[in-house]
């Protein structure tokens, strides 16, 4: 994954291993709509090719570092700008402004439907996220095995990704996305989805990977999930950063924040 070439000069006595640093990053998104029009209306618009464009502010001046080693868990309500800080730090969406350094390899399971193709088996599947994640084929092939067993697929895995339920697609996503001894594993609601059984070996695996001591950011509705796996977390409301901290401070804000209610909630009360 991408590494930027400049990284800015900090002391090296005061230097930690920077993992990933975001400075003031904002992103909005621009979408091009019609706005409902009448009849006659949409019959001028159209003539004339106009279209409203409506933008979403969807993560707005967020900064924070996070060392190597740390994980970062990222809760916030629907529409918080969770996926989209996500998908930044992924390389998949350029932020609009401010800049995103990522130091080391980053391994990503972030939503269905990002990654892999559906024509091809869960085999070649595996090989070319293998390839995309930066891995030798030697190295591919070694992981291979593990990567199927994990999934639990069993015939299913040279059949075309198409034919899969989403608890499948979902399995062989996570198999892949942790065994690609990742610096930084970018995991987006990996437990929602998945039987009650594969949840819990989801989470195992989790437990071990940062046992590892790797780096990791998990997006996750579940407070339990974000208490259990990560030391610290990001607190997101409305594309802005409201708190980061240890998990269970900020986990305690977050909740109390959702029962007074954004208008009796000030950050005085963090
Ligand atoms: N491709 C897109 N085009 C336009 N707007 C988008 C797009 N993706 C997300 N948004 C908007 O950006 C905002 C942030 O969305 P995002 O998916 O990052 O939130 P989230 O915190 O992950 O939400 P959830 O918990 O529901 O998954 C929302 O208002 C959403 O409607």
């Amino acid at each position: 994954m991408s590494s930027v070439s400049e990284v800015t000069q900090v002391p090296a006595a005061k230097r930690r291993d920077l993992a990933v640093r975001v400075e003031d990053v904002s992103l909005t998104y621009r979408t091009t709509f019609e706005r409902v029009p009448t009849f006659k209306t949409a019959l001028v618009r159209f003539g004339r090719g106009e279209r409203a464009v409506k933008e979403v502010h969807a993560v707005q001046n967020v900064s924070f570092d996070v060392e190597h080693g740390t994980t970062v868990g990222i809760i916030g309500a629907n529409g918080a700008g969770k996926s989209t800080l996500m998908r930044m730090l992924a390389g998949i969406l350029p932020p609009s402004k401010g800049r995103i350094e990522v130091h080391g390899r980053v391994s990503t399971l972030l939503s269905l439907g990002v990654g892999f193709n559906p024509t091809l088996s869960g085999r070649e599947n595996v090989v070319l996220g293998g390839l995309a994640g930066g891995l030798s084929r030697k190295e591919i092939q070694e992981k291979y095995e593990e990567i199927a067993a994990f999934a639990e697929l069993d015939d299913f895995i040279d059949m075309p990704m198409r034919t899969y339920s989403s608890g499948m697609y979902q399995r062989l996503a996570f198999a892949v996305a942790v065994n690609m001894d990742p610096d930084i594993l970018l995991i987006d609601e990996a437990l929602s989805a998945g039987d009650a059984k594969f949840k819990q070996k989801a989470a195992a695996k989790m437990k071990e990977v940062v046992g590892t001591a790797r780096t990791m950011f998990l997006v996750s509705h579940s407070a339990a999930s974000i208490r259990d796996l990560c030391e610290e977390a990001i607190w997101l409301h409305k594309g802005k950063l409201m708190l980061r901290g240890p998990s269970a401070d900020v986990n305690a804000a977050y909740n109390k924040f959702l029962k007074v209610g954004e208008d009796a909630f000030s950050l005085e009360d963090l």
